[in-house]
């Protein structure tokens, strides 16, 4: 559904040099991206600010020219193709909106369906779907302008599947919307990405957003890949571990040892133990705990995302 092979672009910029001079300066912002992504994929697209994810997906979308490489989306070289490609793809830029400001919701929504030339029938099928898990009913006679911030989001998110696009590109979906508004919209995505409809390429700096959606991770960073493959693979490569936390009733016996586990973590008042989990399950991790001591409460912790990636940056 999506490929490129080597794609980079480079941006020439001016910079000041002293008073009067101006330098020219090139910046590779993308530097060289080999990714396939198949149809039906979900696929979480990040990186630190800076790292050329906004490119990469303009040069997707065929809004940017490459400097270099290949690129192809739905089998269309996208700047070439846009035009034919504009009926393959939606896309949703958080920052960006593609409604018209001063009419109701739903004419954007009509206006859209001349645009696309979709059949009537199509349009009503998805614009059904999107008003039942979006709750668009409220606002629909809205003008776009009065809508909140998590309203206008979900309309924006219809009118970028109204014509039934393949490839849904979406840039930070989720930025400024209060918890409810990002659950909608997540639950939304989810399901979409469920159906197998659609293939999904989601770039955001809130890391709840790839954990909720996304089984795949493309990490750039400098323009290049610098991981491809799940968030368990991640965990995997830096180490990352379970965490049991055990409220005990009575300290830990002097010298005790919890097979397959590191103790990471005695606060002493509260008797609170953790246990890092290095390759036992938290089932026997338990059993071999409650057999030494009486525990009053446990919990078991997944490694944290926001942990690995910051990690991952860093490096
Ligand atoms: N039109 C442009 N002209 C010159 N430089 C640009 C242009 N657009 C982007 N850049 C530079 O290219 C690099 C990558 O930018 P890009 O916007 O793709 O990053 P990003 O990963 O989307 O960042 P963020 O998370 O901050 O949105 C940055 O160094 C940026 O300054």
């Amino acid at each position: 559904m999506i490929r490129t092979k080597d794609l980079r672009k480079d941006f020439d910029v001016r910079v000041k040099r002293g008073r009067f001079r101006r330098e020219k300066r090139t910046v590779p912002a993308v530097a060289g991206v080999t990714l396939t992504i198949e149809p039906g994929e979900m696929v979480g697209y990040i990186g630190p600010n800076g790292a050329g994810k906004s490119t990469t997906l303009k040069m997707l979308t065929g809004v940017l020219s490459p400097s270099g490489g290949e690129v192809e989306v739905c089998g269309l070289r996208p700047v070439p193709q846009r035009t034919k490609l504009a009926l393959g793809i939606g896309v949703v830029f958080g920052q960006r909106s593609q409604l018209w400001w001063d009419l109701p919701l739903h004419e954007s929504f009509t206006l859209l369906r001349h645009i696309y030339r979709v059949p009537a029938a199509e349009h009503l099928a998805w614009l059904r779907r999107c008003r039942e898990l979006l709750d668009l009913d409220d606002f629909l006679d809205t003008p776009v302008r009065q809508l909140s911030l998590g309203q206008r989001m979900r309309g924006e998110l219809t009118a970028a599947l109204l014509h039934g696009p393949r490839v849904l590109f979406l840039d930070e979906p989720t930025i400024g919307l209060d918890v409810v508004s990002k659950q909608a919209v997540r639950s939304f995505l989810a399901e979409l990405g469920a159906s197998g409809d659609v293939t999904l390429v989601l770039t955001t700096h809130d890391l709840a957003d790839i954990e909720r959606l996304c089984e795949r991770l493309v990490v750039i960073d400098h323009g290049r890949v610098v991981h491809d493959g799940t968030i368990e693979a991640l965990h995997a490569r830096y180490g990352s571990r379970r965490s049991l936390v055990a409220d005990l009733s009575s300290p830990l016996p002097e010298g005790f040892v919890l097979p397959g586990t590191t103790l990471v973590g005695v606060e002493a008042d509260r008797h609170r133990v953790t246990f890092a989990l290095d390759g036992v399950t938290a089932g026997a991790a338990v059993a071999g705990l409650v057999a030494a001591v009486p525990i009053r409460d446990l919990s078991v912790v997944e490694p944290d995302i926001e942990d690995v990636v910051a990690r991952l940056y860093k490096a």
